[in-house]
């Protein structure tokens, strides 16, 4: 990072203030692999929500998925979101699942900015053939599972604060286009909800 850019991002860190910022999307969409960069970004400490419901259960989430059922799954990926929130600030990777609840989605609304990572199928099959840990798409058509979940989740993913549509591009420049969401975010307000940012990441140099 440029020494600007990380003037900018102290700036952001100090708009955000006490609340979270909480990455929510489909499987794929890059949640957890922004939400660490983002974090570094902006001096926050990263949770991964499936990584603290593996810790909690000693159990990967294919297993909880495989042996407790996908219900079971969704108590505790419920109740470790709104521990984690209450922990303080925070970036959070949420699972794609999480933000379905209305629950949660009201914990995060309280406690976070919400920031919707959007992407095209294309991109998000691509990005989740590398690893067969996801339980949902162990099926034969993993494409029509991911085109179904499409149709149900993004309308409610639309009730996050904010858009980043995930690009083919690298994995800092799609954090700074986060941080660049936020800011707007936290200084415009609803006013801006897609975020097009692009140009002004890459004259930072970031
Ligand atoms: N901008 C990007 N460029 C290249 N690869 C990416 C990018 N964002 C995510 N990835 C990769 O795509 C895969 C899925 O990302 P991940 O963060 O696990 O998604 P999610 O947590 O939303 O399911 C990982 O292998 C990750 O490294
Ligand atoms: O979309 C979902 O319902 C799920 C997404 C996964 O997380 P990622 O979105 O990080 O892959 C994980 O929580 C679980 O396999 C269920
Ligand atoms: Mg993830």
């Amino acid at each position: 990072m440029t020494r600007e850019t990380t003037a900018h991002c102290k700036t952001v860190r100090r708009l955000i203030g006490k609340r979270s910022v909480v990455l929510v999307g489909l499987m794929g969409a890059g949640k957890s692999a922004i939400g660490r960069k983002l974090a570094a970004m902006l001096e926050l400490p990263f949770v991964d929500a499936d990584s603290e419901i593996e810790a909690a259960s000693q159990m990967t989430v294919a297993d909880l998925f495989e042996q407790y059922g996908e219900p079971e799954f969704r108590a505790l990926e419920k109740r470790v979101i709104a521990r984690v929130l209450k922990g303080g600030p925070r970036v959070l990777a949420t699972g794609g699942g999480a933000f379905m609840n209305e629950q949660t989605r009201q914990t995060i609304a309280r406690r976070g900015v919400s920031i919707w990572l959007s992407a095209d199928i294309d991109l998000l099959m691509e990005r989740v053939s590398r690893r067969q840990n996801r339980p949902l798409l162990q099926n034969p058509d993993p494409r029509m599972v991911m085109q179904k979940l499409i149709a149900e989740r993004y309308p409610v993913y639309a009730h996050a604060d904010v858009e980043v549509p995930s690009q083919d591009v690298s994995k800092d420049e799609m954090a700074a286009r986060v941080v660049e969401a936020v800011a707007t975010f936290l200084t415009v307000g609803n006013a801006s909800r897609v975020s097009h940012v692009g140009a002004a990441g890459e004259a930072r140099g970031v």
